[in-house]
């Protein structure tokens, strides 16, 4: 996570406001000891020393009164008051501030936003591009990439290689050493054929380079680009100060990306030094894989690193995903305590779209350290595939919930799960699996719908609903002191921690690993497609499909309980028409799905990264060189 080492020094330092007994009073020493462990912390990460002072001073002038005379009715208020003026000064740091100081520039849908790319060599632009091309097309954005870095030899090919993976056109030329003349056709072209991100590569520069300055400056003014992003190193430091300034000068610079945040101790001089130039900072980047870009908010960015969640990111990084039709008829249907399988797998399809899960699940306020997922995410990635995949072989029958796949001992219901399994490849095990979890979530939106939570309730829990609307923080809150609300986290929680106890149980990892082996031997015996249930690594493959499930658990119900459509009462005007269901691939005259499961995977990969299938459209061949190959570049 971006600052940890930061964020637990502040964290622990706001800890002593809660003093080693309860009725430990807060007193000035108290303040100081905090400040100065503040100071500290952001000194190790190298913001500049008078930015830290007036941060001290500040803090004080706003709570120093009130600890002296400790005028605040009670302890527990005292601290709070300090934690808000900690989180308030902080917060401040980071925004940009001083004359000329601009507004994230704000994309416009439906017209070509033209967005210019500049910064020193290997700050991080071409993977950048990327991260940010991968953000905007996952929210369905039309986007494009030209290369007018016609100076790194490999520029080209490294953006190229990028647009391949994403499925995104390109304009480049390995021939043209004009990088203006490249930039200019590339982007009119994009323009022409209403991409509405059009984003323009340049070559990296050092401040020293006038040349390379002037060339900035005149792809620039060729291309009249709606922003123009300086992608800088945390790395530097506070050092970046005064290339953002210089930047600043050269071009108009709208926003800033700051790369290589992953874990850099240096991370928050640089993010505090860029915020005082006043050039706002739209995304930090915090690794090489394209999903490792986080929108950046000074407030939200303060209240994850403090430890308080982040409600405002997840909100808006949820309802950039979802559809409002779809939702709305979800929120319908929950609000009635319906929670069918084809809701379990549009939630999934979102999940799959929002990145990393310990990044989104780090934002959900009160959320306990232990439910965040650790870790590298591609078990979770390669379960959830899985799971779109088992229900892409179930119809639309079995989706709706209009055949019900829960009957026990029913040999119709049987043939339906190995066909299913068959389907998917997999083993009817996992689709039991699937199935369970699907009906302890339904069991679970049934009870909140009966409760009024879902939007169904009588007036005045709606009423109580669109209040908590309007103020997010109260919602969770509320979600919090609400018995059923805190019944279903207990419940997940129990999950995790009966997995746990399972998967921690006295037995060795080499009795496990044994068991793996037997049962792998087992299964090998069998003729079956099963894999082994004990992995070599001690763990039982429930434990830890338990837990994926109770991520996304809670991924998927959270969401819904927070986006409650404000206009929920008009609902059954504008609900969406199911209609045919093209998303699955399916056949129109007899509802079956291609049995291939390799293809169904593929579409599972494709949905992942906003280009499936599933939404009735179909890939298009767009991705495609517009270059003149062989050739030299320019050195
Ligand atoms: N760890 C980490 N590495 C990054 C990040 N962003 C970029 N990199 C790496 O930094 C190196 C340089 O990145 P590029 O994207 O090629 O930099 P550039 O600014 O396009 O370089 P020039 O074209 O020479 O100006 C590459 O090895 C990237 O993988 C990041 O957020 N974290």
């Amino acid at each position: 996570m971006v600052l940890a080492e930061l964020g637990g020094k502040l964290r622990s330092s706001l800890h002593r406001l809660q003093g080693g007994r309860g009725d430990d009073a807060i007193t000035t020493e108290t303040l100081d000891a905090v400040l100065r462990d503040i100071g500290e912390a952001l000194a190790e990460s190298d913001v500049r020393a008078e930015l830290v002072t007036d941060l001290k001073d500040n803090i004080r002038r706003k709570v120093g009164d009130a600890v002296s005379e400790n005028t605040a009715s009670s302890n527990a208020n005292l601290a709070r008051q300090v934690q808000r003026a900690v989180v308030d000064e902080l917060t401040s740091m980071l925004t940009p501030s001083g004359e000329g100081s601009a507004k994230p520039y704000v994309m416009r849908r439906g017209r070509p936003n033209v967005i210019l790319f500049v910064g020193l060599q290997g700050a991080g632009k071409t993977t950048s591009i990327a991260k940010f091309a991968h953000h905007y097309l996952r929210r369905g954005w039309k986007t494009a990439m030209v290369c007018a870095d016609t100076f790194r030899a490999g520029a080209f090919d490294q953006l190229k290689q990028n647009a391949t993976k994403l499925r995104v056109p390109f304009y480049g030329s390995y021939t043209e050493a004009d990088p203006v003349s490249i930039a200019e056709e590339g982007v009119d072209r994009f323009v022409q054929d209403g991409y509405e991100v059009i984003i323009v590569d340049t070559s990296g520069r050092h401040r020293q380079e006038e040349g390379l300055f002037e060339e900035m400056q005149e792809i620039s003014a060729a291309v009249n680009p709606s922003n123009t992003i300086f992608v800088m190193d945390a790395t530097q430091g506070q050092a970046v100060y005064d290339q953002a300034r210089a930047f600043h000068s050269a071009v108009n610079v709208g926003s800033v990306i700051v790369t290589k945040l992953d874990g850099h101790a240096r991370g928050g001089g640089a993010i505090s030094a860029v915020a005082a130039t006043g050039s706002p900072i739209v995304f930090l980047g915090s690794g090489e894989r394209f999903e490792d870009l986080e929108a950046f908010n000074a407030q939200s960015f303060v209240s994850k690193l403090l430890g308080f969640g982040d409600m405002r990111g997840f909100m808006e990084e949820i309802k950039s995903l979802n559809s409002g039709k779809d939702r709305e008829e979800m929120m319908k249907n929950m609000a009635k305590g319906q929670f069918t399988l084809r809701d379990l797998y549009k939630q999934f399809q979102s999940v799959s779209k929002m990145g990393p899960l310990d990044r989104v699940m780090g934002m959900m306020p009160g959320m306990p350290e232990h439910l965040i997922p650790k870790g590298g995410d591609d078990e979770r990635s390669k379960q959830l595939r899985k799971f779109l995949v088992i229900m892409d072989s179930m119809s639309d029958k079995e989706l709706d919930g209009k055949i019900d796949l829960q009957k026990k001992n029913d040999p119709a219901t049987e043939k339906r799960i190995r066909r299913i399994a068959a389907g998917s490849g997999c083993h009817p095990m996992e689709v039991r699996a699937l199935l369970q979890q699907h009906k302890q979530m339904e069991s679970m939106v049934s009870k909140m719908g009966k409760s009024g939570m879902m939007g169904g309730g009588n007036a005045k829990q709606r009423a109580q609903i669109q209040q908590m609307q309007k103020n997010p923080q109260a919602m969770m809150k509320q979600l919090q002191s609400n018995p059923q609300a805190m019944q279903m986290v207990r419940f997940f929680s129990l999950g995790v921690l009966t997995c746990r106890s399972l998967s921690s149980s006295p037995r060795s990892d080499a009795d496990a690993a044994d068991d793996g082996r037997r049962a792998a031997g087992r299964h090998a015996r069998h003729g079956r497609r099963g894999t082994a249930r004990h992995g070599p690594d001690g763990k039982t493959a429930g434990s830890r499909r338990c837990k994926i499930m109770l991520h996304f658990s809670l991924l998927t119900i959270f969401p819904s309980l927070i986006l409650l459509d404000a206009d929920d009462g008009r609902d059954g005007r504008r609900h969406a028409r199911h209609g045919r269901d093209a998303r699955h691939g399916r056949d129109a005259r007899n509802g079956r799905r291609p049995a291939n499961a390799q293809h169904a995977a593929n579409d599972a990969d494709d949905a992942g990264h906003g280009h499936g299938r599933r939404d009735g459209k179909v890939i298009e061949a767009e991705q495609g060189v517009i270059a003149i190959p062989g050739g030299q570049r320019r050195k």
